[in-house]
Formats: structure tokens, sequence, C-alpha cells
């Protein structure tokens, strides 16, 4: 039995590049060979062992084939007579293909260290193909490597073209993708992600309203909020900003987005640009579906998004302002004065439209 350090530790070690997980391989055994040394069995497909006692995944050397649509079609041997190279052959790419072993030895059949020198995303066989997901994968390691003058092989952009007008994508599980584009948001500049999946028609094949939203100038801005450090919920309120309130909406639905990046993009979507605001009313109702009041972070989360978006919009600063001033207003004195119930409410409204009034200087 051998055991090799593989796929993202070996990658991100060879860039230099910080990683935080070890995934091993284990040639040459059985599951129980792995049993009776204390791993234990965590992996319902395929046999994945936690180390005993470091916790980290070891998984016996397999090959996988397709025999059917979508995520359970595929048939794994793990036999101990699976050699190190065919399990690295079943990976997507040739960067994710390299093991070390015991002794700190690179094996590389796939010439993962060449496309490393050329920052090269470059798949390693044409199964690349039988996994819609690595299209997803592909461009999540573009928004995260492209600082490092990373970029997309043509033959495989060229091939994931080809699986995206096939219809594959139609297969994945809306929860893989939210997965993937969530971490891609997460990485140095995400814009990449978008423009590999717009690049090989994914987006449009999975997101037609979506993909037509994107302008450059839109992708630029989504590297702006990763920059400027804004959370994943306002860089992807960002990415929907160019679509309406409904269609945002149908899109957090499909892509199972998650409540508070839901909560944030539609009413992002709805308010920018800035609606034009003309009463102290429309002002007020602005600043409650931001439920200012109770959540403040909320509404400068949304400020700071448009922002971005409408640099010279002077509107913003005043709303940040308001939301602040309206704060402070409490009912206390309206309940000391006898009001409650439904009459406290107007009072308290008409309070804060006064306010508004005197603060924006519309009726
Ligand atoms: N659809 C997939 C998923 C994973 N892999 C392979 O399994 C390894 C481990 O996958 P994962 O932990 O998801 O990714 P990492 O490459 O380790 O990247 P990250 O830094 O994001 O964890 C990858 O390197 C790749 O070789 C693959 O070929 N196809």
């Amino acid at each position: 039995m051998k055991t090799y350090l593989v796929g993202g530790a070996v990658r991100d070690q060879l860039l230099d590049y910080p990683y935080h997980e070890r995934d091993w391989v284990v040639v040459g055994a059985h599951p129980e060979d792995l049993l009776a040394l204390g791993y234990q069995q965590v992996g319902k497909d395929f046999p994945v062992f936690l180390h005993p006692k470091s916790k980290e995944e070891y998984a016996l050397a397999r090959t996988e084939r397709k025999s059917g649509p979508g995520y359970h079609g595929f048939v794994c041997d793990f036999s101990p007579d699976i050699t190190l190279e065919e399990d690295l052959s079943r990976r997507d790419l040739t960067i994710n293909a390299i093991a070390q072993d015991e002794d700190k030895a690179i094996i590389d059949p796939y010439h993962g260290q060449r496309d490393i020198a050329a920052k090269l995303l470059r798949h390693v066989a044409p199964a690349f193909a039988e996994d819609p997901l690595r299209i997803l994968r592909v461009a999540r390691f573009a928004a995260r490597y492209t600082h490092l003058g990373f970029t997309v092989a043509d033959e495989t952009m060229a091939l994931m073209r080809s699986m995206s007008r096939n219809g594959e994508l139609a297969t994945i599980a809306p929860e893989r993708i939210w997965v993937e584009l969530s971490k891609a948001l997460g990485e140095q500049n995400p814009a990449s992600f978008f423009e590999v999946l717009l690049n090989c028609d994914a987006l449009a094949a999975l997101f037609p309203e979506w993909a037509a939203s994107f302008t450059p100038a839109l992708l630029t801005l989504v590297d702006t909020a990763a920059a400027q450090a804004l959370s994943l919920d306002q860089r992807f309120a960002i990415s929907c900003s160019n679509l309406d309130a409904s269609s945002c909406k149908t899109l957090c639905q499909n892509l199972r987005a998650s409540n508070s990046a839901s909560w944030l993009a539609e009413r992002c979507a709805a308010n920018t640009p800035l609606p034009a605001m003309e009463s102290a009313e429309e002002w007020l109702k602005v600043l409650e579906q931001f439920d200012y009041a109770r959540r403040p972070e909320q509404l400068a989360n949304f400020i700071a998004i448009a922002q971005l978006l409408q640099p010279s919009e002077t509107r913003l600063a005043i709303l940040a302002d308001a939301g602040e001033q309206l704060s402070a207003i409490s009912a206390g004195e309206l309940m000391s004065q006898g009001y409650k119930g439904a009459e406290l409410g107007a009072a308290l409204r008409e309070q804060r439209l006064a306010a508004l009034r005197a603060i924006t200087g519309v009726n």
C-alpha cells in the first residue's frame, strides 16, 4: 500500500499559494486494510476514509466511467490494482492531476507542472466532458488564479463550449451551481468566473437573461467589489444588478441562492438605479425595503453597492443620513403623550415623513 498527496494541496504548493486542505490517494489497498488501521469510512459512492488522527481524507485510487446521465450514472472501480496514473487521469485539470509521494517526489504524468509554468487551466482528458460541473470548477479556478496570469487553454474552452451547447449543464443540481458560484464570488477576481462562463456559452445555457445582462462595466465592478472586500451577498447583488426585480427573483429561486443573498439582490435590483424618489413617501419606501430601523447594516450594504454602480449619485449620502436620523426617532415620546396602536403607528410615520422632508427637501 502506498499513499500520495494529490489535488489542490500539491497544486497550491507548486503555485506557492496557501491551501487549507490535504487530500490523499491510497494505491494497492482494500477498504478492509484501511478499516483495520483505524480509518473511518465516509464515502457512499466510492470509498473515502478519514485518517484516525489527522482526519484528512484518504481515497482509494479509482477509475470512473460514465454509465448514464446525471450524477449517479458513474461506475467506479477501486480495486487494489488501479494505478496512481489511472486515478490521476480521471481528474479535471492537469494542474489538479499531480501527485507527491511520501519522499516528496512529484509524479506528474499529465504535465501539470508544464501548465503551471504556462499558467494554463487545461483538461486532462476527453472524459472531462462526463462531468459538466467541471465547467463551473474551471471558471472558479479562473476567478482564483487570474491574478497569477492563468487563462483557460483554447482546447479546454472549445470542449466546454461544445458541452454547453449540447445541453449538458441541465443535469447539474442547482444547489451545486450555487456552491460553485458562492465559492467563486469569494475569490480575488470573481469577474473571471462570469467571463469564462460567458465565453463558453455556459451562462447563456444556464441563465439566459442573466448572461445577457452582463456588460464589461458590470464585470469590472464585480472585481472592484472583491477588491474592496464587499461581502459575498453584495458581490452577488452587483452581479444581478442589471436585471429587473422580477427576473432577479426568478434567478435567485432557480439558483437556490441563500436567503440573505436573495434578500439583498432582489432589493438592489429593484433600487438601482435609484428610483425617482420625488416625495417623502417614496424616500421612506426605499428605506423601509431595506428595513433601515431594525437592520441598519443592510441599508449600508445597499448604499455601498449603489455607490459602486452610480458613483455620481449624490442622493446616496442623503439616504444614508436619512436612515440614521429616522432610526433615532423613537415611539417613546408619542407613547407618553397617550398614542397607542394604529394611531401611534400613523403618528410615527408622520414624524418620519416630516424628518424626510427636512432632510431631502422634497415634499
Ligand atoms: N468534479 C471534480 C471534482 C474534483 N476533482 C478532483 O478532485 C480533487 C479534489 O477536489 P476538491 O477538493 O473539490 O478541489 P481542490 O482541487 O482541492 O480545490 P480547492 O482548493 O477548491 O479545495 C481536484 O483537485 C481534482 O483533481 C475532479 O477531477 N472533478
